[in-house]
């Protein structure tokens, strides 16, 4: 059995949808294949986090979508628009928040460049200005609205760039770290608006993220990367609710000296030595892993299931790939649609 989304599998509902890119890029060491055959969709007023390691491939497709990249093989329609046909009409269907900021005007103050973009997407400036004082506001950039945006921060750039992004009111929004450099109540407030504008304003948006805690507040649905590849593709309620793997903590009843191990287990200890925290992914593992602790040196006091977070199946869906063929419930639906 393998699980498909259930999302995105309408092509006329779809907002994004691709299928079989693969992109190479060429370098002095030969041939690196950043995307390998992905295929998948996204339907309007969607929340959809996209997540993997380091290099898994995130940012190559992304960057395609927004067709910033020529696909080797493969196409893409972005709103029924072909990308490889109409990247300049894509403009209008699609906001980017991408790393460094560099979308923006230096030269232009936080303020004008709000205006700069809102008057591009054919809204009259000077009808949005209550819009973008609600959107400094958001990102913590009030009093710097008149500075030109050369002078601000890291920081503080990526937070201009996150409001003229999302002042450009596009139907299709993606947005990479997000909440990097916000903080706290600023990170909660754009998570709140996020919501808000998939809900109310039925725009869709990606998110690439690794703050696990953002993605499992806000998303709808993960597409998880590695390798070049979409590993799972899945709601997040589904993921959370169906996959039975646990992260379980272990309390012990006297401490275990540093290096005494379980064979097949990955510990983390605490500092004490008295309790580790364990992933085990369903019942038998559970009997299994109480059973080989019977037989060792540690004495059991107390066992009990810590709550499955996003960053558990996310860790646990990397490992499994790692060992082999991933069991029932953690397929990449994109993946098996094409098989
Ligand atoms: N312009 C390029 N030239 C050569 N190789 C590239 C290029 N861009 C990306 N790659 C390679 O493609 C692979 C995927 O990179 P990509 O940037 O898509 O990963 P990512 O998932 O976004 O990673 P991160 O989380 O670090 O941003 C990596 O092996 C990367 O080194």
């Amino acid at each position: 059995m393998s699980r498909t989304s259930q999302s995105g599998t309408g092509s006329e509902s779809a907002t994004i949808s691709v299928t079989g890119l693969t992109k190479e890029f060429s370098s002095s060491d030969g041939t690196v294949t950043a995307v390998n055959d992905v295929s998948f969709r996204i339907d309007r007023g969607e929340i959809v986090g996209v997540l993997g390691p380091n290099g898994a491939g995130k940012t190559t497709t992304i960057k395609s979508i927004l067709g910033l990249l020529e696909p080797t093989t493969g196409s893409i329609e972005v709103n029924g628009i072909d990308v490889a046909e109409s990247s300049r009409e894509i403009y209008n269907e699609v906001g980017g928040l991408l790393e460094g900021a560099r979308n923006l005007y230096w030269r232009l103050t936080v303020r004008e460049n709000l205006r700069y973009f809102t008057g591009l997407q054919g809204i009259r400036p000077d009808g949005a200005t209550d819009r973008h004082d609600r959107l400094l506001s958001l990102v913590n950039l009030e009093e710097k609205a008149d500075e030109r945006v050369r002078n601000l921060s890291r920081g503080m750039k990526q937070k201009a760039c996150l409001a003229c992004v999302l002042a450009r009111s596009t139907p299709i929004v993606f947005l990479d770290e997000p909440t990097l450099g916000l903080d706290i109540e600023a990170s909660r407030d754009l998570r709140s608006e996020l919501r808000r504008l998939a809900t109310e304003e039925n725009r869709t948006i990606v998110i690439s993220s690794h703050d696990m805690d953002v993605v499992q507040d806000i998303c709808d649905r993960v597409l998880v990367f590695q390798d070049g590849e979409i590993i799972v593709d899945d709601h997040v309620e589904t993921l959370l609710d169906e996959l039975d793997i646990r992260r379980y903590r272990v309390v012990l009843k006297e401490p275990v000296p540093t290096g005494e191990s379980l064979d097949g287990y990955d510990l983390e200890w605490s500092a004490d030595r008295m309790a580790f925290e364990v992933i085990l992914r369903n019942e038998t593992d559970v009997y299994e892993f109480v059973e080989t602790l019977r037989r060792s040196e540690m004495r059991l006091k107390k066992l009990r299931a810590v709550e499955g977070t996003l960053e558990t199946v996310f860790l646990s869906a990397l490992e499994l790939e790692d060992d082999g063929p991933a069991p029932d419930g953690l397929v990449a639906g994109a993946r098996n649609e094409r098989d």
